[in-house]
């Protein structure tokens, strides 16, 4: 049995993983935490409750301020990690990586879908035979999103840059959009639009408990939803 803690579990993304959990096999959430709420543990106790319930995988979408110290605490506490939470600087980030890298196993990803996993392996095909084409990334969540552009905007602009192409950011927000995200190759006379619609984040829940399987006893390192993808069937 693989033994989860939630962190963030009272959020949009944190609801859904623990009741999707009761529903998978070989799978339990023995912690939660958050802020407030019946429940859950506050974060404040998050080393404590990680040893006592000997707990294996983390699981974290909270707010990009807390991201760090709920990694460092988690990898200190030799407990595997899957995050999701987006919005961190690059140099909270790169201090992540680097704190927890040679101690546990850790899945990273802005995006846990796997239509969104395969949009970043299409674009850079795309972008390679488009030379000369302007690029644009056009995303749209809910009125309540933290952080703009989305981590899936920034990854997806990250990969076109590594490549020396220029992109144009554009996010949108309002009402109850999940996710949408729009890569756009303008050329003369022709464009090519790669759009990925999240309907629910059921999307994002089904590549989150892969994830979990998956690292769940990995050799220390950073991983990213390619390695997961490149090694599971289901
Ligand atoms: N990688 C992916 O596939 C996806 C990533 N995301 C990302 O996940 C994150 C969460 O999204 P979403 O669920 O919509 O957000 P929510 O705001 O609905 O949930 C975040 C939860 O974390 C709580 N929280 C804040 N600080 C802490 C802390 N220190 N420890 C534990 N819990 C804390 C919040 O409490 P309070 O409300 O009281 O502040 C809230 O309940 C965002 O960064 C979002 O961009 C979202 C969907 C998919
Ligand atoms: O906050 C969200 O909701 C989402 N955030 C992620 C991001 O910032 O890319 C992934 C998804 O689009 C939903």
């Amino acid at each position: 049995m693989i033994r989860v803690a939630v962190s963030g579990a009272n959020g949009r993304m944190g609801r859904l993983i623990v009741e999707r959990i009761k529903q998978e096999e070989g799978i339990e959430t023995v912690a939660a935490f958050d802020l407030v709420g019946e429940g859950v543990s506050h974060p404040d106790r998050m080393s404590e409750v990680l040893s006592e319930r000997d707990v294996d995988v983390l699981v974290d979408f909270t707010i990009a301020d807390a991201v760090r110290l709920n990694a460092i605490t988690a990898a200190e506490a030799g407990v595997n990690l899957v995050i999701g939470t987006t919005g961190m600087s690059d140099e909270d980030l790169e201090a992540i990586r680097s704190e927890i890298k040679d101690k546990v196993a850790a899945v990273i990803s802005p995006n846990f879908s796997i239509g969104v996993n395969l949009l970043w392996r299409l674009i850079k095909d795309a972008a390679d035979m488009l030379d000369g084409y302007d690029i644009a990334i056009i995303e749209a969540h809910h009125r309540t999103k933290l952080d703009a552009p989305s981590g899936t905007a920034l990854r997806a602009a990250g990969l076109l840059q590594e490549m020396g192409k220029h992109v144009d950011l554009h996010a949108i927000r309002g009402g109850d959009i999940v996710g949408d995200h729009t890569v756009l190759f303008s050329g003369i006379g022709e464009r090519l639009e790669i759009t990925h619609r999240a309907h629910s984040r059921d999307a994002f829940v089904n590549g989150v408990i892969r994830a979990i399987r998956w690292v769940n006893r990995r050799e220390q390192g950073i991983y990213s939803m390619d390695d997961v993808m490149e090694s599971t069937t289901r």
